[in-house]
């Protein structure tokens, strides 16, 4: 028997000025000015896109104790920024990242919970764990989480964010104007929570929301974070992996985990973050890619980026020459401060660094390129169609979250010309299914409703 073919799940990033960004196109517009987000959503939108999403940095990006202009994450706030986007959208899902390590989960819960209502059960919440001290100072004098005890902080938010939502009932609030009562009952909002983390106990104030619990993704790829991901908290996983030959194991693994913990088949998303480049042929595709590559990723920024992993300064070694040939410095101190750290093991990573730039002839930049660089997505409209479609049909994802080069016309060119052949292939709607963020992913409703009861 043949599988139905998936339908492929779209999100919308739109990223600030990083390595992924090229805030000196001259066609380039503002990250921070409301023009460029309600462009962008408007546009995924049009695309009838499941999602548009937002990263969030918590801290200025430092390198040696100095903020470095090559990497400036200066952004507005998330929540804000997606509550002003509901007013100007009307299908389109809007999730915010934000950390559960430097935030509390009633101002949270209530945040979530209010997107929900004023976008009519649009809003999402990708949670994401950092904990560097770093950050921390921003928000608490020398308070910030153990590594090791981020994803414990993690679902214990989340089951207390749970709980609140699940305060208030939908039928709650009666407004009976014959009998004059409001309320249906006089403990609505009534929650306790006890736990390591928080022990908190009172009355949400907040009636429940459209969707009762904002769709919930999860971006963070440890043995810890996929267990998060797979065990019953999250919907959805957010990936770093767009190559399918990386892909493919991390989805099957998450199929696995998620199954042991007797979900359903499915009900864990994969989403990878992705990127593209449309030429008229091949050809010039992967020249107009060089071209953003070289601009996304200069000599200095390559130089920094590879400090990620190194932890030395590598400023004295030429961008266009040999890896550096000394071994990283795991332990010192750090050379680089704010940025997500997803490779962790540094020896094992610089030792899959060499033998990646020795058999492909790599330079220092051109390695920084091919691993930072997001870009798997080059050609034609229809190869890059048949690219995308392939790899969720092939089990590498359930759908992408697509970000441009550009701020905020680069999926302009996405909407116009790949969307369609995708819808005509059957892979991708051509309207939207339901009003809710959950009914377009195909989320049923969250019913686990024992936290009402559990101590
Ligand atoms: C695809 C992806 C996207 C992420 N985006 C963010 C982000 O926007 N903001 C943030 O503070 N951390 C972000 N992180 C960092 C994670 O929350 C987490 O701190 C990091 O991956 C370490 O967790 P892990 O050991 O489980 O991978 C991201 C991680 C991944 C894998």
């Amino acid at each position: 028997m043949t599988r139905p073919r998936k339908q492929i799940i779209l999100g919308a990033y739109l990223g600030g000025v990083n390595h992924q960004t090229v805030w000196s196109d001259p066609a380039a517009g503002s990250q921070i000015e409301f023009a460029s987000f309600q462009h962008a959503a408007q546009t995924a939108e049009r695309g009838k896109f499941d999602f548009f999403f937002l990263a969030e940095g918590l801290a200025l990006r430092e390198r040696l104790g100095q903020i470095f202009d090559q990497d400036v994450i200066g952004r507005p706030d998330n929540i804000t920024v997606l509550t002003a986007l509901a007013a100007v959208t009307s299908h389109l899902g809007l999730i915010a990242t934000v950390n559960a390590t430097f935030n509390e989960p009633y101002e949270l819960a209530r945040q979530l919970a209010t997107v929900d209502h004023l976008s009519g059960g649009r809003a999402g919440w990708n949670i994401v764990t950092s904990s560097d001290a770093f950050t921390g100072g921003n928000f608490r004098r020398g308070g910030f989480l153990k590594r090791e005890d981020r994803y414990t902080r993690a679902e214990e938010f989340l089951a207390v964010a749970r709980r609140l939502w699940d305060s208030w009932s939908a039928d709650d609030v009666l407004a009976d104007t014959g009998s004059g009562q409001f309320l249906r009952r006089p403990d609505a909002g009534e929650f306790a929570f006890s736990g390591k983390q928080f022990d908190i106990s009172g009355r949400f104030t907040v009636p429940r929301s459209p969707q009762g619990h904002p769709v919930i993704l999860q971006a963070g790829v440890s043995a810890e974070g996929r267990e998060f991901a797979a065990g019953g908290g999250p919907d959805a996983i957010f990936s770093p992996f767009h190559t399918l030959a990386e892909a493919q194991p991390f989805y099957r693994d998450i199929q696995e985990r998620s199954a042991r913990h007797g979900r359903p088949a499915g009900s864990t998303k994969v989403l990878p973050g992705a990127a593209f480049v449309l030429g008229d042929s091949e050809a010039d595709a992967v020249e107009r890619h060089r071209e953003i590559a070289l601009a996304q990723i200069s000599g200095r920024g390559a130089q920094i980026l590879l400090e990620t992993v190194w932890n030395r300064d590598l400023s004295g070694y030429d961008p266009d020459g040999p890896l550096p040939d000394v071994d990283p410095d795991p332990t010192g101190p750090l050379v680089i401060q704010g940025r997500a750290r997803i490779h962790q093991d540094a020896l094992d990573t610089v030792s899959k660094w060499r033998a990646l730039a020795a058999s492909n002839g790599f330079s220092l930049r051109q390695l920084a390129v091919h691993v930072f660089g997001h870009t798997e997505f080059v050609g034609t409209p229809t190869q890059v169609a048949d690219r995308l479609d392939a790899f969720v049909q092939n089990d590498g994802s359930d759908g992408f979250i697509i970000g441009s080069h550009l701020t905020p016309t680069g999926l302009d060119e996405f909407v116009d010309k790949v969307v369609p052949l995708l819808q005509e292939r059957g892979s991708l709607r051509t309207d939207y299914d339901g009003t809710t963020l959950r009914d377009n992913l195909g989320i049923p409703a969250y019913t686990d409703r024992s936290s009402l009861t559990a101590a």
